[in-house]
């Protein structure tokens, strides 16, 4: 099937349906006022007919296609049904299947999260106008291959903030206070006596947090740690961030070495970039003290992994909470799970309903924007858009 450029039923007719409207309403037009009788009339035939063309795919009539992959939630899809001919695959779907990647030749849009969108990727994808990412990072994304693709990406930055900052802090806490290991020993029936020193675990409270990437959710994490517990707080950013540090006393430290001295948190909140990545590599957990905890809430590139085990191995750092890794999901016998001083969750930073419903529904939104011709409110490359 071929496509055809209309997307709303106000398009969906027929050239001789217009003309023969076009017509009539000439002919109104000479007739002086309409009766109101025959006004109402006319109203309805077109509203049957409108209704036709979309329940039964009359001539002229065919919503575009766009393809959905992975976490797109059901109100996001609902939305995205009502204009388009949405076809919706499952995580781990490419384009060696085959209906996959004969709808993305002939789709409109894009819409997903974790795969790569490459040069590669829109040479099956000829049609496509936008790839929306679900996600706030869009390291997946070769944003070079897709603007001279003449494609607009879109991802959906803001809206987690909150709920990633939680999941992150919930990570802090977990990883200084030892509560997956204490619920196991619980579970388990160790606890037979009083809980040996060794199972303590250490303050959060009062202690210095120090934030590497203090964008949107590094500075709500600082936030967290500033007013719910007492901490002072360090950030080590691309640039200085002067209303951050008045509203949360926070200390700007221009070299991250200076932030890794002198915090007993560190906590890692940058997008994953050429500059990026291995930031934390054994030079860096070196210069942390030994009884600093370290967070990874980024990507798994941003962290030398190998240089991280033995960090946590050889004492450098007293332990990690760690919520993204290098290749995800990641395998049972990485070396980083075999350590009881590491706290792990599967990438969940903004994984509740309600964030999650958000998120797909804003996705939906920048990409029904950008096949209908308006800028899309999280478009990342602007030059597409300019040349248009
Ligand atoms: N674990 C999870 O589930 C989630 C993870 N994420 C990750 O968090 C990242 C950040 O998201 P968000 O806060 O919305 O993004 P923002 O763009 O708001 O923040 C990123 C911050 O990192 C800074 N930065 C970028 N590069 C460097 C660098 N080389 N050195 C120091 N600082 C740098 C930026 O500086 P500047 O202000 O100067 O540009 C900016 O302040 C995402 O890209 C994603 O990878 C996001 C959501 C959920
Ligand atoms: O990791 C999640 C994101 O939104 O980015």
């Amino acid at each position: 099937m071929g496509q055809i450029g209309v997307v709303s039923g106000r398009d969906a007719f027929s050239r001789s349906s217009i003309w023969s409207i076009q017509r009539k309403q000439k002919a109104a037009f000479f007739a002086g006022p309409p009766d109101p009788v025959v006004a109402e009339r006319d109203a309805s035939a077109f509203l049957r007919k409108r209704y036709f063309y979309q329940s039964y795919g009359g001539e002229g009539y065919m919503k575009q296609k766009v393809v959905a992959y992975s976490r797109v939630r059901k109100p996001a899809r609902e939305l995205l049904s009502e204009k388009f001919d949405l076809r919706h695959y499952p995580y781990g779907t490419d384009v060696t299947d085959e209906n996959f990647k004969k709808d993305l030749q002939e789709a409109v849009g894009y819409i997903g999260l974790e795969k790569t969108v490459d040069d590669e990727f829109l040479k099956h994808a000829p049609n496509v106008k936008v790839v929306s990412n679900v996600s706030v990072g869009y390291d997946n994304f070769d944003i070079e291959a897709i603007t001279k693709h003449g494609v607009m990406a879109t991802n959906t930055p803001g809206i987690l903030d909150d709920t990633v900052a939680d999941a992150i802090f919930g990570l802090v806490l977990a990883t200084a206070r030892r509560i997956p290991e204490l619920d196991r020993y619980v579970k388990e029936g160790d606890w037979t006596e009083a809980l040996p020193d060794e199972r303590f675990g250490v303050d959060v409270h009062h202690k210095t947090l120090g934030v590497i990437g203090a964008g949107r959710i590094g500075q709500a994490i600082a936030k967290r740690g500033r007013f719910g517990f007492d901490m002072d707080i360090l950030y080590h950013n691309r640039s200085q961030k002067p209303d951050f540090e008045e509203k949360m006393d926070a200390v700007y430290c221009a070299e991250l070495d200076e932030l890794l001295e002198k915090s007993d948190y560190v906590c890692l909140m940058t997008p994953a970039t050429p500059e990026t990545q291995n930031l934390m590599s054994t030079e860096q957990f070196k210069k942390m003290k030994d009884t600093a905890i370290f967070i990874n809430g980024s990507r798994g590139a941003t962290v030398d992994e190998d240089a991280l085990v033995e960090a946590l191995t050889n004492g450098d750092i007293l332990a990690a909470g760690l919520d993204v890794f290098k290749e995800e999901p990641v395998s049972a016998d990485h070396p980083l799970l075999r350590l009881e001083n590491v706290v792990t969750t599967p990438h969940i930073g903004s994984s509740t309903g309600e964030t999650e419903d958000n998120m797909s529904i804003l996705a939906a939104e920048n990409l029904i924007a950008a096949v209908e011709g308006k800028r899309p409110p999280n478009l990342i490359n602007e030059e597409v858009w300019k040349k248009n």
